[in-house]
């Protein structure tokens, strides 16, 4: 009954008379001018509608109110462009509304607030926020309580803040502490602050499900509770990876109105040491190289990273390892389709119709993972060996403001896979050349030295001594490394003197940002494990209503 909401009349906005009408999924007012024709349409939504307040109110950059009997005020998603970022701006849109009479004005209140509640299931009423004081510049509490904290309120959610005083309490709060009630949980950082809440919020899954994280072939359940990210951080991959843009009022408002993203999660497996999970990048070679480099001059603050990379560049290190994946089914997508998973993703969707667990079901990709473990599947396992520059697996296309298509510009967030790139052993311009095409639209796949390959699972291991002569020798059993070899040698042993007398024989893993202890693991991708809220990058087409009234947004600019 309640989808079949309707109300219709005229308002005023200011002196120009609007025809208003709410059906039950959209909010639309058309100015009517003095000939009784209608003019522009501005339509929005009901599920982007973020509140709606009596009297004539402000809210950012402070609240105001003006209590008048016969107003109300809405408020809004408004999309703007990001200028160069890939994804779309969300501000907070805001019209006065002026009507006849009071008892009309009350009615139209109740109206759009129940059609609120019918058309939006997700929204959260209770959050459980944690912000790092640390992460990034260090404004993770003020972004907070300027900008995010005033649309949650007008939003009508509630939520228990928690200002973190040691690095992993927000992990150890979400694994130890009862959290009943909430609809989801906010971290206030960048990556590696989103990791603890990952680490967190599984583990306490699991924990709850009676299932034991370390077992490679148990299938963990998903998170019940959604994570929204602000990001406050010096690296906001996830963020900017799953909205678009790295901006707090934009994931604020997907937080709100309740958008939900699922995301794939890869286990990290590896014996004698903690399990840990990944999203965005798990290196070995060059970025476990620059994230132990970087460790060490962390007084640099986020410089530290381009003055690593710049020195490990020119280290122009290579690792023998013994690479074994599981293909992921090429029919239903490829790392090199050159596709993008954008909001709504019909790959994504698809998947997430098999995720769904039928006890009946034998085609589920449940049944599918728990086989690949078993010793009847090892015939599944592709093994390529050799020296690499670097071995990286990602769950999504982890790109960033300085990468805006990414590690692998055609990952899914959430098809239950990950994209494993192999880059052999090769010259330092060559490798340039790789790491250049990530800063543009050229293809960082079609170089002879680099393979991508869409996966299920990856074990790493290092060969025996012996067999890491042999690679000496030739510069790798496999790929396109061969030929470069010799012209290799005299390329490494003139760069490494740069940091070291002697190039080390193994790295390290950089896991989301963590040095994993050992180098021997097993990784396997779980299938929309968590869910964020955000709803992937929106296409640029889908900017409509944003030269509309673009008053209310510049303040809230200046802030962030
Ligand atoms: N109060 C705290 N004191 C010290 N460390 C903290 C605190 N709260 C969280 N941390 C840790 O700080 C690390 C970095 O945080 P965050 O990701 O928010 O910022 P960042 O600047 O992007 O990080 P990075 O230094 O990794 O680039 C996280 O791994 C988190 O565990």
């Amino acid at each position: 009954m309640e989808a079949d909401l309707r109300l219709e009349s005229s308002l005023f906005v200011g002196n120009k008379r609007y025809r208003a009408v709410l059906t039950g999924w959209h909010f639309n007012w058309t100015e009517v001018d003095k000939k009784n024709r209608d003019r522009k349409t501005i339509s929005v939504p009901v599920a982007e509608v973020v509140g709606v307040e009596e009297g004539r109110v402000e809210i950012l950059p402070k609240k105001s109110v003006e209590s008048t009997e016969k107003d109300f005020t809405v408020f809004y998603v408004k999309r703007c462009s990001s200028g160069g970022s890939y994804g779309l701006l969300w501000r907070l849109g805001r019209t006065q509304f002026s009507c006849p009479s009071r008892v009309l004005r009350d009615q139209w209140t109740k109206y759009l607030r129940t059609a609120l509640k019918t058309h939006s299931p997700l929204r959260p009423l209770r959050l459980l926020v944690f912000i790092n004081p640390f992460g990034g510049k260090k404004r993770g509490r003020k972004i907070y309580h300027s900008l995010v904290a005033p649309l949650f309120e007008l939003a009508g959610i509630s939520s228990h803040v928690i200002v973190t005083e040691r690095a992993n309490q927000a992990r150890d709060h979400l694994l130890k502490k009862d959290v009943t009630g909430f609809d989801g949980v906010v971290c206030v950082g960048g990556d590696g602050m989103f990791s603890e809440i990952l680490h967190g919020l599984i583990g306490r899954t699991q924990q709850e499900a009676g299932l034991c994280e370390n077992d490679t072939a148990v299938t963990l359940q998903p998170c019940p509770l959604h994570i929204g990210i602000i990001p406050a951080g010096s690296t906001d991959c996830v963020c900017y990876t799953t909205v678009g843009v790295i901006d707090p009022v934009t994931s604020a408002l997907h937080i709100i109105i309740g958008d939900s993203q699922p995301l794939d999660v890869c286990s990290v497996h590896q014996d004698s040491a903690p399990l840990r999970y990944s999203v965005s990048l798990l290196g070995y070679g060059f970025y476990g190289d620059i994230l132990a480099e970087s460790e060490k001059h962390r007084w640099m603050g986020p410089l530290r990273y381009d003055y690593s990379g710049t020195l490990m560049y020119l280290c122009n290190r290579s690792y023998a390892g013994i690479v074994q994946y599981v293909p992921a089914d090429p029919v239903l997508s490829s790392p090199r389709d050159r596709t993008r998973c954008l909001s709504g993703c019909s790959v994504c969707s698809r998947i997430t119709e098999r995720l769904i667990p039928h006890p009946s079901d034998s085609g589920s990709m449940y049944r599918s993972h728990n086989s690949l473990f078993s010793s009847d599947s090892e015939g599944e396992w592709v093994t390529v060996e050799g020296r690499f520059r670097c071995v990286s697996l990602t769950c999504m296309s982890s790109s960033c403001p300085r990468s805006p298509l990414g590690l692998s510009p055609s990952a899914h967030l959430a098809d239950g896979t990950g994209d494993l790139i192999l880059v052999w052993e090769t010259n330092p311009l060559g490798f340039l050349k790789f790491l250049y095409r990530h800063t543009s639209t050229q293809d960082q796949f079609d170089l002879p030295f680099v393979e991508v390959h869409r996966v299920k699972a990856v074990r790493f291991s290092l060969p025996c001594a012996k067999k890491k002569e042999g690679y000496e020798e030739i510069g790798g059993l496999n790929g396109a490394g061969r030929e470069m070899a010799n012209e290799q040698k005299t390329a490494n042993s003139f760069l490494c003197g740069v940091c070291c007398s002697k190039a080390p024989t193994e790295s390290v893993w950089n896991c989301d940002g963590e040095i994993l202890p050992v180098t021997a693991i097993l990784c396997r991708i779980h299938g929309q494990l968590v869910r964020l809220y955000a709803r992937g990058i929106e296409d640029g087409a889908a900017l409509h209503n944003c030269s509309e009234e673009n008053d209310r947004t510049s303040h809230v600019d200046r802030l962030t």
